[in-house]
């Protein structure tokens, strides 16, 4: 499949990243000369970001191509999405050319934050509203708004990029998301202006309390918790009367005289100027890679996206050992000695464990119906370092596979299928009901049966059955 990205700035380049990551041909037009190196600067912080996101691999990147033609970058593209600066009269002129240029059946989304289709739309183009928010690559949402046939469809493709696609219903400036951020800005700057709060003391009121709250129950889930007991019904009788006294500056905008932007901007310096854009978007990518893979665990927000786009990705086949893990190592694995912490590695290995249970068919039914397996020992040999942003492949050999047992062997890979640990697993199986082994059910038995036959005739992996501190039988 191929997008044709059009214009690739900020949220160009990564959109550009988005598809490409998840194997899309990417085509860019955009006549800054710059275009191309901005771009790879961008695509390079979503390779060390977006992946990490997941516990398997994501589709082979797909091929990144500039054009110095809007139509040759357009050609054939299934996915057209226009981000050039927001301004109405330049989008006009950008989609007319798109809808002449793009196949009929291509979607032709504009990123723009605040346009309604009917605007962007007046001179005859058929572009949809397809409105993300920075990073591109990691954050899942995108606004849709336009004809309810066209959103539908543009949905099903931004699901498959791992996106989470909300159509608005009712066309309306800024659509949801910015109406809420721009009140928040508005009132922001006028407590800079009026000398309430610094940039920095305002982000600070953010970070440190209903910004944390935000990312995993919103807004009117988390009031509802707020109101106690008693609910939603109770909180709005508590806080409704402030509404009207108001707190607020509501419509009102402060005048961006040359005075209020360099009061802003100074403040920003002193607050974040030590700091290059590309640190801060990496500090920001990496946050952002630690508190999505903990919603995640929960299901909750944007990490229950990621589990359900986690869950259709393909797991990687091999002709020899079963693989029971393809992942990139994330940032937060990694510690104070520059490398994967040893914990991590149990990680990995407990993953793959899991994913041979699955292979066998002790999967999640399997285990609602009341059978698991528990593990009851653990030998991990530390080999090599691994390093964030590396692949790591485990494949799994089985030397044991009869009655309640199992044993497994778990090989740690890096890219280059260079060792970097071994772990080798002892399993019971359990009645998860009485909490004591038992036998597996048939199917189970069998599959591992099966498996472990084959695995009788390879050699003994090198390490198996050693025992903490044993002396190396080499040299
Ligand atoms: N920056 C943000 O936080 C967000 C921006 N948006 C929207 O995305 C759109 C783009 O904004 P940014 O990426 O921030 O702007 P930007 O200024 O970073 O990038 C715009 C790019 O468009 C290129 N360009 C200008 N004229 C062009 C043309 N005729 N054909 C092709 N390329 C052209 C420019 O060279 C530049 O690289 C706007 O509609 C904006 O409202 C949406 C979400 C967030
Ligand atoms: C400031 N902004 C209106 C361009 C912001 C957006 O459109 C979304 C975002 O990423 O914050």
């Amino acid at each position: 499949m191929k997008a044709a990205i059009v214009g690739g700035g900020v949220i160009g380049g990564g959109w550009a990243a988005r598809f490409l990551l998840n194997g899309w041909d990417v085509a860019v037009f955009d006549p800054d000369p710059e275009a191309q190196r901005k771009i790879g600067e961008v695509i390079e912080n979503a390779r060390r970001s977006l992946p990490s996101l997941y516990d398997r691999s994501l589709p082979e990147e797909g091929q990144l191509i500039f054009h110095a033609s809007l139509s040759d970058a357009v050609q054939g593209a299934a996915w057209i999405q226009e981000s050039v600066p927001e301004r109405l009269e330049l989008k006009h002129k950008v989609l007319g050319n798109l809808t002449d240029l793009a196949q009929s059946d291509a979607v032709i989304g504009s990123s723009t934050s605040g346009f309604k289709p009917s605007e962007l739309n007046r001179d005859g183009g058929r572009a949809i509203v397809a409105h993300p928010f920075n990073p591109v690559y990691l954050l899942p949402l995108v606004e849709l708004v336009g004809e309810k046939s066209e959103t539908e469809r543009a949905a099903n493709i931004l699901r498959d990029i791992g996106m989470y696609p909300l159509i608005v219903r009712k066309e309306i400036e800024a659509h949801i998301a910015d109406r809420l951020l721009e009140a928040v800005w508005r009132e922001s700057l006028w407590l800079v202006k009026d000398g309430i709060a610094t940039t920095a003391e305002i982000d600070e009121a953010i970070r440190m309390g209903f910004g944390l709250r935000w990312a995993q129950m919103g807004l009117f889930e988390t009031y509802r918790v707020a109101g106690g007991e008693a609910g939603m019904k109770h909180f709005m009788a508590q806080f409704g009367p402030a509404l009207e006294w108001p707190w607020t500056k509501l419509m009102d905008v402060p005048e961006f005289t040359e005075d209020l932007v360099d009061l802003i901007a100074g403040q920003s310096d002193t607050q974040s100027g030590h700091m290059s854009i590309r640190e801060l978007e990496r500090l920001r990518d990496d946050n952002l890679v630690g508190l999505l893979r903990s919603l995640k665990k929960s299901g909750s927000g944007a990490g229950g996206v990621i589990s359900s786009h986690e869950s259709a990705l393909p797991h990687s086949a091999s002709a020899s050992l079963p693989i029971t893990g393809d992942r990139q190592i994330p940032q937060s694995w990694t510690d104070y000695n520059g490398h994967m912490n040893e914990a991590y590695y149990l990680e990995a290995g407990a993953a793959a464990t899991d994913r041979f249970m699955e292979l066998i068919g002790a999967d999640a039914d399997y285990v609602a119906a009341g059978q698991s397996y528990f593990t009851v020992e653990n030998h991990l040999r530390y080999l090599d370092e691994l390093k964030e942003g590396e692949r790591l492949i485990i494949t799994t050999q089985v030397l044991e596979g009869e009655g309640k047992r199992m044993k497994l062997f778990h090989f740690l890979k890096n890219a280059d299928s260079k060792l970097a640990a071994t772990m080798e697993t002892l399993l019971l199986h359990v009645d998860l009901n009485s909490r004591s082994s038992c036998p597996p059910g048939a199917n189970v038995a069998s599959r591992l049966g099966t498996f472990a036959a084959k695995h009788k005739n390879l050699p003994l992996p090198e390490g198996a059955g050693r025992y903490v501190g044993q002396r190396s039988q080499v040299g």
